[in-house]
């Protein structure tokens, strides 16, 4: 059985996970970390990873982005791998992400559903033919009125899927109210909605000459990133150093 630490576990993903892994033969939360420790947790839940006592084989990570460098530092320090699935991190902080890949395992997916992974297979094949043929690309993403980043972690990896089959030469345009000009050819529009109690859409528009071509993904549950998560740490528990996404999980 694989013992993980759940980082962020009085949170919303953190409590879906907890409640996930009780029905789980091959995984158990050993123990918590969240900045307010009040016990509603069946395992002890401490105000940071370097202050946790417990013997682990993995960390799942679904906090804030201010929480992550501490994560990282201290799962270099203790030699656990790292499920990393918070978003809205800056560029340094991706860049420690992969540094700590030299010390340690270390899996980051902004979006742990199976449907989104396969989605952001899909969006290649789709550049490959449409932009060549004078497609534009529009992400619009919608999620609940709680969540603090924008756009979404997963509307930007889309995004970069997208990117790379375009030399990474696609500029992201995240706001077009204050320039009056036609759209450019070689960017990628990206919107944010929020409100509500929505879990999470992502659409990805490819709008041609006379002809539109859509593809969509709905969270309907919070529970389809938790499984994925949970499967996550199965897979990188034990695991050498190195970075590892959820197309090695899945
Ligand atoms: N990769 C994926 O598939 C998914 C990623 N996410 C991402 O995961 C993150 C968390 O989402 P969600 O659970 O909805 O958010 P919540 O705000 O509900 O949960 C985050 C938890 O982390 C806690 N926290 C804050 N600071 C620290 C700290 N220093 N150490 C430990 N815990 C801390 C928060 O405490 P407090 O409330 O007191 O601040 C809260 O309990 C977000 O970035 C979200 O975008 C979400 C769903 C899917
Ligand atoms: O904050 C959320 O809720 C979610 N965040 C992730 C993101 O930013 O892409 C994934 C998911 O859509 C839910």
């Amino acid at each position: 059985m694989v013992r993980a630490i759940m980082h962020g576990c009085n949170g919303k993903m953190g409590q879906v996970i907890t409640g996930l892994a009780q029905d789980d033969e091959g995984i158990a939360i050993v123990a918590g970390v969240d900045q307010y420790t009040e016990q509603k947790n069946d395992y002890p839940v401490f105000k940071s990873l370097a202050q946790c006592d417990v013997e682990a084989d993995v960390v799942i990570d679904f906090s804030n982005a201010a929480a992550v460098d501490a994560l990282i530092s201290d799962c270099v320090a203790k030699k656990i791998p790292v499920v990393l699935c918070t978003t809205g991190l800056t560029e340094a902080q991706l860049e420690k992400a992969a540094a700590a890949a030299k010390e340690v395992a270390v899996l980051k997916s902004a979006n742990m559903s199976l449907g989104i992974n396969l989605l952001l297979k899909l969006v290649k094949e789709a550049t490959k033919v449409l932009v060549p043929a004078g497609f534009d690309t529009e992400i619009v993403e919608k999620h609940h009125r709680l969540k603090v980043d924008a756009p979404s972690g997963t509307a930007l990896a889309l995004a970069d899927s997208i990117n790379e089959e375009l030399n990474n030469e696609y500029a992201y345009n995240y706001d077009r109210s204050q320039v009056r000009e036609p759209r450019k050819k070689e960017e990628i529009g990206i919107s944010a909605v929020r409100g509500g109690t929505i879990v999470g859409e992502h659409e990805v528009i490819y709008a041609g000459p006379d002809e539109v071509i859509e593809f969509k993904h709905t969270a309907y549950s919070k529970t389809v990133f938790a499984k994925g998560a949970v499967e996550a740490a199965k897979f990188l528990a034990g695991k050498a150093p190195g970075r590892y996404g959820m197309e090695d999980v899945i």
